[in-house]
């Protein structure tokens, strides 16, 4: 137990459209990558949490999907999924793209956080991207629209802001224990990290429906001897598309997609295992997994359905 009377501990959930910087944000908070980002929307599909501890308090922040209008089952989930997260943070962090405002989606998630208690702090995040007088009428804008307990602009990039963001968050914090050890980073298994290391490069290497028909799950986990006795992690990952036809896209002319996917994977995860990796990729097909709730139980990682 922590003797510091003090401790502060709660759950801040980031929510916002997608491809405003929520992974990014995470991921500078931390330190450390543990949300994957992409220059494409929705690529977070699940709730990741990160665990940030210090003497004084320890945030567990929850990255959540980006909000949209759903087309599909998978992102009516995903749309659910970032909604569930609001009912229980003591702070919120509602994160905009100052440089792509998205009126539609905004004005939905200022109604659901009408309905909610939590602490709100509105974050205007890409300033690197703009002059600072053009963030006067979004501040003017949004003080009318709702009752932030603070506006901070940041770059989740350069960590401009971010600092003060997190001292800001501190202040709002209830007293509470320390849910976590201090060196956890995340309460999702390393599996996760893996797969979602793998979705990430699909989703960097491939266009159009691909990176979004595209599942990752991993197979095969187990440390193995080299000849020469070196320790070596094998992983298999397979990757279940929704056709045929996207399977031979992913695994390209000769393999070359599937090859170049799984050698940029394979840095990334020997950074993250700090271990040497043997990375297979196997690339098959489940038929409209995204439609159908037992496999987006199975492949999606959506609990409750
Ligand atoms: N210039 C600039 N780019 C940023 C900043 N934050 C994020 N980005 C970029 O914006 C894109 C989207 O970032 P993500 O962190 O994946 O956004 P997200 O909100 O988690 O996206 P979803 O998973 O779709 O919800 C990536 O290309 C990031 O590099 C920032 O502060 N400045």
């Amino acid at each position: 137990m922590d003797e510091n009377q003090n401790f502060k501990s709660g759950y801040v959930s980031i929510i916002g459209a997608s491809n405003v910087g929520k992974s990014t944000l995470l991921n500078t908070i931390l330190g450390q990558k543990i949300a994957i980002v992409t220059p494409k929307p929705q690529t977070t599909r699940n709730q990741i949490r990160g665990i940030v501890t210090t003497d004084a308090h320890q945030i567990v922040f929850v990255d959540t999907p980006g909000l949209m209008n759903p087309k599909y089952r998978l992102q009516s989930e995903m749309v659910k999924t970032a909604y569930g997260a609001l009912g229980d943070a003591d702070v919120v962090l509602f994160v905009i793209d100052i440089t792509r405002r998205n009126p539609e989606i905004e004005d939905e998630i200022l109604k659901r956080l009408k309905r909610v208690k939590s602490t709100t702090i509105l974050v205007l995040n890409k300033v690197d991207l703009v002059a600072k007088p053009t963030l006067l009428p979004i501040f003017e804008d949004y003080s009318q629209k709702f009752e932030f307990a603070h506006m901070i602009p940041i770059s989740a990039l350069t960590a401009d802001g971010v600092p003060l963001l997190l001292e800001q968050i501190e202040t709002y914090l209830p007293l509470g224990p320390r849910y976590f050890p201090e060196d956890q980073l995340s309460d999702l298994p390393e599996r996760f990290f893996i797969a979602e290391t793998v979705r990430e490069k699909i989703m960097l290497m491939t266009q159009r429906e691909i990176p979004y028909a595209c599942a990752v799950v991993i197979e095969e986990f187990e440390k193995r001897q080299t000849k020469k006795s070196d320790e070596i992690i094998y992983i298999r990952a397979v990757v279940y598309a929704e056709r045929q036809t996207q399977k031979q896209i992913i695994i390209g002319k000769g393999g070359k997609v599937a090859k170049r996917v799984g050698e940029l994977a394979r840095i990334d995860i020997e950074k993250f295992l700090d271990a040497r990796v043997f990375l297979e990729i196997y690339v098959t097909v489940k038929t409209d997994w995204r439609k159908d709730a037992r496999q987006l139980k199975e492949l999606g990682g959506f609990a409750d359905m």
